[in-house]
């Protein structure tokens, strides 16, 4: 079977080509993404208020956002898989897009694979990555390590600024490195940081590397004008150094500009191949914003349905009267997460908090799965139903229990966590395993398998 329309990405310009796409009836077949160009759900899964999103005055979460987005795309009749593009060939009709699991033929694609925050590429980066490094002090800010600690953050723009405030609700001050005598960040960005008591701004400053011993404990600068090299003992290093497009898979097959944009015509979102689209970040680096990334998705789905009705194509799908019920959906209703209030016993699945922990620590000879996230951090929403889906299939068999580390700083602290979302798997108090950043289900579900047995 042709697909009539492929999107690749799951941002706001993903979901809105979806959401249009889907109501023209072309039931369209998105890759969300899984890890290779961020998350699924995009950009705005790193952030925390977005306050410029039309309708919603008193602003909302970006992780809830991308949750609205999602489930109007999948009710408008879109099919969501959440994994990676690997492939793509443009050069023959129907085109081909192929993931780790499966090929499509399509005879449209919209890309929408937005842009991924760059990395220094320090020396000892790799060493202290998630041990001190982060790449959204949104997403890790909260963790303990990062508490009441000096922290710094590198990067002229807005991004640099509003991370450097977000962080000073955690850090004891926040030092700003900025490359030149001047930051790329707007006014008001600028007021406020350098109205702000906790954050020193240093100019014309450069990391050199970074060092430490389990985590980071500072870095090693280099003044970009006079060459002096100093030493700025902190607990943290956050990069907010800009974005680089996610079009590796596109390079050679379509006209990209010379930072690696996907160049669209005109006022189109149509690209150098006929039938291909491309909407958002990959292709704009003027505007970069949720809304404008969300308009041209729309676009982008229009013309992708006008071409495929010219060219004769574009299979119409009926939705039935009565709508599916959502996976996503069915998901959380079956079992809801289980707060308790009362007495503590194993026999439950689900759990909350470092009191139901430390109860099951000492008393159950079940195995126990601690997972620490963050209201804020993107990749826990992201990882919470897949990972449900999966803990759902143990029911009765293990204790899962869920530790908010803004709740309960002190457990995730004692635990060793130093970045969200965090699995930690004990019996009879051994600690058996610990899991890191968001896995594909079949790894979480190998991994309650095995120590099932121990
Ligand atoms: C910290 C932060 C805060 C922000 N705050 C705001 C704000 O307040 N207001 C605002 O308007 N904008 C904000 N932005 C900007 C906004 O998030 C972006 O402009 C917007 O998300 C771009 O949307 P997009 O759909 O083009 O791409 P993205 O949001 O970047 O989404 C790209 C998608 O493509 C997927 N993808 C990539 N490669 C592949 C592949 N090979 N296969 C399959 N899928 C792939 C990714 O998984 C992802 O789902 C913020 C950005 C950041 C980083």
């Amino acid at each position: 079977m042709v697909e009539n329309v492929v999107i690749i990405g799951s941002g706001p310009a993903g979901y809105t080509a979806a959401i249009y796409a889907g109501r023209a009836n072309l039931k369209p077949f998105v890759f969300e993404g899984f890890q290779a160009g961020g998350l699924p759900g995009g950009q705005l899964m790193t952030t925390t208020e977005v306050e410029n999103f039309p309708g919603f005055p008193t602003g909302v979460m970006g992780p809830a956002l991308m949750g609205l987005l999602k489930a109007q795309a999948e009710n408008c009749g879109a099919e969501l898989h959440t994994e990676d593009v690997t492939y793509v060939d443009l050069s023959q009709r129907p085109f081909i897009v192929r993931s780790e699991s499966q090929e499509v033929q399509a005879h449209s694609i919209i890309i929408a694979t937005g842009a991924t925050a760059k990395r220094l590429h320090l020396p000892s980066e790799a060493e202290f990555w998630n041990k001190g490094i982060s790449a959204c002090a949104i997403c890790d800010g909260a963790i303990p390590m990062f508490k009441g600690v000096e922290l710094a953050v590198v990067g002229g723009g807005d991004t640099a600024a509003e991370e450097a405030i977000f962080l000073t609700k955690y850090g004891s001050k926040i030092h700003l490195l900025v490359r030149s005598d001047r930051m790329r960040a707007s006014k008001v960005m600028q007021d406020r940081v350098l109205a702000h008591p906790k954050i020193e701004v240093h100019w014309n400053t450069e990391p050199l590397d970074v060092y430490g011993s389990e985590t980071i404990k500072g870095i090693k600068l280099r003044n970009t004008a006079t060459k002096q090299e100093s030493d700025l003992p902190v607990g943290g290093l956050f990069y907010a150094i800009g974005h680089k497009p996610n079009t590796d898979l596109f390079a050679g097959q379509l006209e990209l500009d010379a930072t690696g944009y996907i160049i669209t015509q005109g006022k189109s979102t149509k690209t150098s191949v006929e039938g291909v689209y491309a909407c958002g970040d990959v292709q704009d680096h003027e505007y970069r914003q949720a809304i404008t990334a969300a308009g041209s998705g729309c676009m982008a789905a229009l013309e992708a349905e006008r071409w495929l009705s010219v060219q004769g194509y574009g299979e119409e799908f009926h939705a039935s009267a009565e709508p599916p019920v959502k996976e996503a959906d069915k998901a959380t209703e079956e079992t809801p997460d289980v707060v308790f209030t009362g007495d503590i016993t194993d026999t439950q699945t689900y759990y909350q908090g470092s009191i139901a922990l430390r109860k099951l620590y000492h008393d159950t000879e079940k195995l126990i799965m601690v997972k620490y996230t963050s209201a804020h951090c993107g990749p826990c929403h992201v990882m919470k139903p897949m990972l449900k889906k999966v803990t759902d299939e143990f029911l009765g068999q293990i204790c899962v229990v869920d530790i908010d580390i803004e709740v309960d700083p002190e457990i995730a602290e004692a635990a060793g966590v130093i970045g969200t979302p965090t699995i930690q798997f004990f019996k009879r108090k051994d600690k058996l395993g610990e899991m890191r950043g968001v896995k594909q289900k079949s790894e979480f579900r190998t991994a309650i398998a095995q120590y099932l047995n121990v």
